[in-house]
């Protein structure tokens, strides 16, 4: 049995935002101001509105202007496109996010490709995803950016590290093995077309839930002392009929066998919404050096 250490990502992030504060009141004083981040929800999601409605709180708490614009489901595609060329040219909008999932009917590829790539905060635009892959400067997806964030602050150096991620999105999965193999881990990317996937994830000294489904990974998955980040946010009814959050891993089974585990909610989560904040800092520093 070890101690399994939880990982505060909440506290982590607070500590990221006070030193963000700092940063943006002195851009704001150098280019007179502040940096601006455009939020765009189509629909009306609950869960979407609510994480709308945090960032848009937390961008004013640390200084920068937010803009909302919310649009009906039955918003067409080329409306989205026309706001999303207003807000490129808009000089006050330095960093744009347009919630996923869109509604069926809107291009997902299409919406990404018409962000200015030097305004994508979320890191998803095809010229940051390359970026990145070739080890260019780029704006690097919030959820791997704090994810990693969290492990080098706990370990270090992640180099040799061998490193399991389950999960390929675009916007996870991927991301987040791109940023470990810069890193220097030995990066195994699984899915749901893996062979065995217990055994593969007992082999991880870091290991990366990134799948959307309940608690799946179980205690007996956990190489013993590995880091254990688990981005997943799941709803559930618990046995009292009430509605909680629960991870992609089995948290209370994971505790003796990892060495340290990300809680939901307070781990991943909260790194998010502080990383899309340094990242509109970083695209409004770069778009005002030209
Ligand atoms: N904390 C945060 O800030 C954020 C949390 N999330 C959460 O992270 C989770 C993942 O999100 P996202 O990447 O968008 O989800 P996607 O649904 O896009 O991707 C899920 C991935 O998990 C894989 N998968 C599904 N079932 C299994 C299985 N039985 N065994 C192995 N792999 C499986 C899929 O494989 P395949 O490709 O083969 O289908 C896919 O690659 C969700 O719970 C989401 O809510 C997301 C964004 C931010
Ligand atoms: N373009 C785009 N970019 C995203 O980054 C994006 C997105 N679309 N669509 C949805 C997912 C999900 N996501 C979360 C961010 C923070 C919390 C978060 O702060 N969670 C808190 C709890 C929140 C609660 O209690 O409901 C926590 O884990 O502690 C959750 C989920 C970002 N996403």
């Amino acid at each position: 049995m070890v101690e399994t250490a939880i990982i505060d990502g909440k506290a982590f992030a607070e500590g990221l935002r006070a030193r963000l504060k700092g940063e943006v009141a002195a851009y704001t004083a150098a280019h007179g101001t502040p940096p601006g981040l455009a939020v765009v929800l189509v629909g009306s999601d609950p869960a979407s509105s609510v994480y709308v409605r945090n960032k848009a709180k937390q961008t004013v708490e640390v200084g920068m202007a937010s803009f909302e614009h919310l649009l009906p489901e039955s918003a067409r595609e080329d409306e989205v496109l026309a706001l999303l060329a207003d807000l490129n040219a808009d000089p006050a909008v330095n960093g744009i996010l347009v919630q996923l999932p869109l509604p069926a009917h809107i291009d997902t590829q299409k919406v990404l490709a018409a962000i200015d790539p030097t305004k994508d905060v979320d890191g998803f635009h095809v010229v940051n995803a390359g970026r990145l892959a070739v080890g260019l400067d780029a704006l690097v997806p919030c959820t791997p950016l704090g994810c990693v964030m969290l492990l080098k602050d706990r370990l270090g150096s992640l180099a040799g590290l061998k490193a399991v991620v389950v999960g390929r999105s675009n916007i996870v999965g991927k991301p987040i093995a791109q940023l470990l193999l810069r890193e220097d881990c030995t990066v195994t990317i699984a899915h749901s077309r893996t062979k065995d996937l217990p055994a593969e994830c007992r082999q991880a000294d870091i290991l990366i839930a990134a799948v959307g489904r309940p608690e799946m990974i179980r205690g007996d998955w956990i190489k013993p002392g590995a880091s254990v980040i688990d981005v997943g946010i799941n709803r559930v009814s618990g046995a009292d009929g009430k509605s909680r959050l629960v991870g992609d891993v089995a948290f209370a089974e994971a505790q003796g066998i990892a060495g340290a585990i990300t809680p939901v909610p307070g781990g991943v989560g909260p790194m998010t919404i502080a990383c899309l904040l340094q990242n509109t800092l970083t695209a409004a520093t770069r778009q005002a050096e030209g």
